[in-house]
């Protein structure tokens, strides 16, 4: 028995761990699928029922002469805590307890008929019965109905045929094991237990050769060239079994009786003796028991990488979907500060490169700015219309002598106001970049996932201070701008002035050298305003053919335009480098610097509840984390019982 006990604790410790991994079914493998079943074949009355009441230990099966097992007996053990009551269920009444085993006899009996009706048919139904004890091992045990050669009255003429197939369907299966019962009182050679276990299991690893009603033989002869292997070798050494005879079974003989007699009847058998410790039920029990310990033991590692392949799955979504965090507030803030980090560094890469959006800030400068400034409305700004009106009013009545100086400044004024809106336009442009990187930053914080209010409260935070930083950038830029109206660059101007004269003097060879003055024009910069200005100067004064009547002269008119045009031009350059400039300085620096030390300050002086909060999960994630840990501890602890066993 001590080999029943310790196949008890293998597989208990199994079933524990294949509990785990069935409960979760899918991929789970189930008890059954990991043990092994043990079904008996042997032709009609050769004592089936009686060797597996043997190795259950218990009197619950039907038996008589006769056919009696008629549908086959799938019989489930299930290992019980010590201690509990023994009872049997079956399916087909689940709510059924049965505690007296004479119950179970006659309910299999009285099942079976159900189904086939008081006669000899045969059904392949299985009845379905589990015992619950603490005695018993998990496994499964299956009666079947006997192999016979011919049909009897009463049956069809296919049984022979029907029973050898629901027979074999079930000892096919390579998980099950064979206990092919042959009475000895019949010549092996015509065993058809043997026959079909050869058949199904040619190497003879999973059969057992079981030898019953060795009271029974003839007087003379013996049975021990059979057990000796002589007559038919199987890789297991055949067993020699003494079940109740009928008489015993309407006497009452129980058990402990039939064993004792068993016992006797081998020590005292001149012809068995010498094989009498190897011989009878315990014997039996004992052989089974060590073999399915053996194959249990063979699953062990595969059911062990089962295991620790679903450890890993479920650690590695842990990892995805993140840690549980911790419940203190310190711990707290840190975990807020580390997420923080993190999103920085994303948002840092965005504009430093290594991730795209960057460049985009870029594409302000070198695209959408210049493209501004040169729609602005210089052109008609300093129509020649405009000019001349300007330069009246800023005169009065007084007209000037020698350079419209009031005149120039108003229409410099005027147009350097244009600068203004390229300049917010860029401030705006480059919001926006910096808002949709604050955006996709927080998107791409693996960190981040799993905390939604974090996530916002991180995106409120960031887009306040990139709105604080627009504010900034936009005064800069504007201050920019009217720099340049509160002083003029004087050195431009007097170069006009000495240009001027020498221009005056070529107009007094006039256009003779006309073609010359356009050349030079022509080399100058062809993109700028006062080129192009100038150029439709000259074209519309060819067309009115100066037919003008005001104070100054077209001529004089379009060189003040032309001068006012040069210097707007001087300006913008200098503003293409310079907004660039105040807006990474105010923003995109900023963003880099300081994004967050507002929201830094503020955690600062929030109490335990709001960090709390801000951490709060996606409530499915928290759930599913807490499953998954639960699962994980399961399997861990599954794995920690089977390598008991594995090291034993
Ligand atoms: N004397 C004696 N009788 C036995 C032995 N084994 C079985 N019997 C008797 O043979 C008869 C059939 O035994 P079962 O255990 O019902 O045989 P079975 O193979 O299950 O029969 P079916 O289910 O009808 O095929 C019963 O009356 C048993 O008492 C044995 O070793 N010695």
């Amino acid at each position: 028995m001590a080999t029943m006990e310790s196949l008890i604790g293998l597989v208990n410790k199994i079933q524990r761990a294949c509990t785990v991994l069935g409960d979760y079914g899918g991929e789970g493998m189930s008890l059954w699928e990991a043990l092994p079943s043990v079904a008996v074949v042997g032709g009609q009355s050769s004592g089936k029922s009686s060797v597996l009441e043997s190795v259950v230990g218990r009197d619950f099966l039907p038996r008589g002469s006769g056919i009696v097992t008629r549908r086959p007996l799938v019989l489930q053990l299930h290992k019980t805590e010590n201690g509990s009551q023994e009872y049997a269920e079956f399916l087909h009444a689940p709510r059924k307890k049965f505690t007296d085993f004479a119950a179970v006899r006659k309910e299999i009996s009285d099942e079976t008929d159900r189904i086939t009706g008081q006669t000899k048919q045969i059904s392949n139904i299985p009845i379905q019965l589990s015992i619950y004890s603490p005695n018993v091992v998990n496994l499964t045990l299956i009666d079947l109905p006997g192999l016979t050669k011919v049909a009897v009255e009463g049956q069809p003429e296919t049984i022979v045929e029907d029973i050898e197939n629901m027979v074999r369907s079930y000892v096919e299966k390579p998980n099950c094991i064979i206990l092919a019962i042959s009475p000895a009182n019949q010549d092996i050679a015509t065993s058809d237990a043997i026959k079909l276990g050869r058949e199904v299991d040619p190497t003879g690893e999973r059969t057992f050769g079981v030898l019953t009603k060795l009271d029974l033989m003839d007087k003379g002869t013996n049975a021990v060239d059979v057990l000796e292997g002589r007559s038919y070798r199987l890789q297991h050494p055949w067993v020699g079994i003494v079940n109740r005879s009928q008489a015993d079974i309407n006497k009452n003989v129980d058990m402990l009786a039939a064993r004792r007699k068993e016992r006797e009847y081998f020590e005292t058998s001149p012809e068995y003796g010498h094989l009498a410790h190897k011989m009878g039920s315990e014997y039996l029990a004992k052989l089974l028991s060590q073999h399915l310990e053996l194959v249990i033991r063979q699953r062990i590692p595969s059911i062990i990488a089962l295991i620790n392949k679903t450890i890993d799955e479920l650690n590695a979504e842990l990892d995805r979907i993140g840690r549980p965090i911790a419940v203190d507030s310190g711990a707290q803030l840190y975990t807020i500060l580390e997420m923080c980090r993190a999103f920085d560094r994303v948002f840092k890469e965005h504009l430093d490169g290594g991730r795209p959006g960057g460049d985009r800030i870029y594409g302000v400068f070198d695209h959408q700015l210049p493209a501004a400034l040169k729609k602005l409305p210089f052109e008609r700004h300093l129509s020649l219309k405009n000019v001349q009106r300007i330069v009246s009013e800023a005169d009065g009545y007084q007209p000037h002598l020698i350079a419209p100086e009031q005149g120039y400044r108003r229409l410099i004024d005027g147009s350097i106001g244009y600068f203004k809106g390229p300049a917010e336009a860029s401030v705006d442009a480059v919001h926006l970049v910096l808002k949709e990187l604050v955006r996709k930053s927080i998107a791409e914080t693996e960190e981040l996932k799993r905390f939604p209010t974090l996530q916002s409260d991180i995106a409120a935070a960031a887009n306040e201070s990139l709105e604080r930083f627009r504010e900034e950038s936009k005064k800069t830029v504007t201050r920019l701008v009217e720099m340049e109206s509160s002083y003029l660059t004087v050195e431009f101007f007097r170069k006009i002035h000495f240009e001027q004269e020498r221009g005056q003097d070529r107009d007094r060879e006039k256009d003779k050298d006309k073609d010359r003055d356009r050349e030079r024009e022509r080399d100058r910069d062809r993109d700028s305003y006062s080129y192009r200005y100038e150029k439709q100067m000259y074209d519309r004064h060819d067309k009115q053919s100066s037919s003008n009547v005001d104070r100054y002269s077209d001529h004089y008119l379009k060189r003040i335009g032309s001068n006012v045009i040069a210097y707007i031009g001087m300006v913008c350059d200098t503003l293409k480098n310079t907004i660039p400039k105040a807006v990474v300085y105010c923003q995109v620096r900023e963003a880099k610097r300081s994004l967050l030390s507002n929201f830094y300050t503020q955690l600062g002086k929030r109490e335990k509840e709001k960090l709390g909060a801000m951490l709060d999960e996606d409530p499915a994630l928290m759930e599913r984390r807490e499953t998954i840990a639960k699962r994980l501890e399961l399997y861990k602890s599954a794995r920690d019982e089977i390598d008991q066993v594995a090291w034993k």
